[in-house]
């Protein structure tokens, strides 16, 4: 059969469903299915068609069960490229003719007219997307009251945010600054072209993942940990703050990553590749800054892979490790030192759950430390989540607490 055009993105997009679904991948780890297609656009319009189908699965499954008189079992490879079909004709704008030209022969040897009876259906009546995805219901259940704004939030894909290396180093960038320091451009923005990125003046960071660092003072040459940095966006803040940053990880991978992310901006940082849970350091810190391994579904809008792959038992697990690489952590300050706690989790058990068992002094955040508006807890921690700064393109989801020694 002669290849037919944009087929082979497709093909990707249903095995990086697969990855997720089955096989609990992340979006990161399912995107290798794309890599060995040549060309850059099909890379991109493979994990736009997995993202999309991830995003609004709720309702994509609730339109083919619209049209279906018994429902399609939820692993049938029908029921994946249907969710597929309906979010490129409904998401991408990708006209229905495409759709089945390039996603049937995905069924070839299987219920490919069943597929398309059932797209056809669809495409002739007056199926749409409701305008605030739909959450599955253990994942509402857990974000409880915020749900329905975090929902919102995750309708559209988040605008390109950057942190810049120093105050003027935004210069040419036309975009909004929330922060000093910071620039947010349009989503879709190309990061190559950006002025500024041969010469390292910036670096890709949601304005969320940027509070942590920002609630540490300036670093006037004074020694900081920055434990489990890679791929190191808060290493260069910090660096870039005045500190002398050890950086701490245990993957060699994002650690490669975190090398080149401080050769490009020229920023320095001590590199260590090791476990957090058996390294001992050899002399105190004046700050720690944990940003801890977590679910991430503060991450949701740019990985929504997190709504349907992350429950109960991943977030135990989670917030075992995140409380005793707290505890550790907790030895390693020199008195006084301060202890930045961060997570890009949406999840109770991941963030107020684990400050309110440290044994640390709290150190509670105060109203005039927080840009744009952004207000602490009754208890001085830091809460974002997707649904909060809509009107400017809305944030990723964190929890940040801060300690004394
Ligand atoms: C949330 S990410 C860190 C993001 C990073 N701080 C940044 O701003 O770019 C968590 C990191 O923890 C690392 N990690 C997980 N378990 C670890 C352990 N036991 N020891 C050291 N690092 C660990 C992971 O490799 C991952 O890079």
């Amino acid at each position: 059969m002669a290849t037919i055009p944009g087929h082979g993105a497709r093909k990707a997009a249903l095995k990086m469903l697969d990855a997720v679904l089955r096989r609990g991948e992340t979006m990161e780890q399912a995107g290798g299915a794309a890599n060995g297609l040549p060309d850059f656009a099909d890379r991109a319009l493979a994990r736009a068609i997995a993202a999309e189908s991830l995003r609004w699965l709720v309702d994509l499954d609730a339109l083919i069960d619209s049209a279906t008189k018994k429902p399609l079992p939820e692993d049938a490879k029908a029921r994946a490229v249907l969710r597929m079909m309906l979010a490129q004709w409904l998401r991408l704008d990708t006209p229905p003719h495409a759709v089945v030209a390039t996603c049937l022969p995905l069924l070839d040897g299987g219920p490919k007219r069943l597929a398309h009876g059932v797209f056809a259906t669809l495409t002739r009546g007056e199926a749409a997307l409701p305008s605030v995805p739909s959450l599955p219901a253990a994942v509402a259940a857990r974000w409880g009251e915020r749900a329905e704004a975090i929902a919102a939030g995750l309708a559209v894909p988040p605008p390109l945010d950057l942190t810049l290396r120093a105050d003027d180093a935004g210069e040419g960038l036309d975009g909004e600054s929330l922060a000093p320091r910071h620039m947010r451009l349009p989503r879709g923005t190309s990061v190559e072209q950006l002025p500024g990125f041969a010469e390292g003046a910036w670096w890709v960071q949601d304005f969320a993942a940027s509070l942590p660092a920002r609630l540490l003072a300036k670093g006037e040459g004074r020694r900081v940990l920055d434990l489990c940095a890679a791929p190191g966006g808060k290493t260069l803040q910090l660096a870039s703050m005045g500190w002398r940053v050890t950086a701490l990880d245990n993957s060699s991978r994002r650690l490669e990553r975190l090398r080149q992310n401080c050769e490009r901006t020229g920023l320095a940082a001590e590199v260590i590749e090791a476990d957090a849970m058996g390294w001992h350091p050899e002399a105190q810190y004046d700050a720690i800054l944990l940003d801890a391994p977590c679910t991430a579904t503060g991450t949701c809008r740019r990985n929504p892979d997190v709504l349907h792959r992350i429950g109960e038992r991943q977030i135990e697990a989670m917030a075992d490790l995140q409380r005793q690489l707290l505890d550790r952590a907790g030895n390693w300050l020199v008195p006084n030192g301060k202890l930045v706690y961060a997570t890009c989790s949406l999840e109770r058990a991941e963030g107020e759950d684990i400050a309110a068992a440290c044994q640390l002094t709290p150190d509670p955040v105060r109203a005039e430390e927080l840009p744009v508006g952004l207000a602490p807890t009754p208890e001085g921690w830091v809460r974002t989540d997707p649904g909060m700064l809509a009107d400017k393109g809305g944030l990723d989801g964190f929890f940040i607490a801060r300690f004394t020694a």
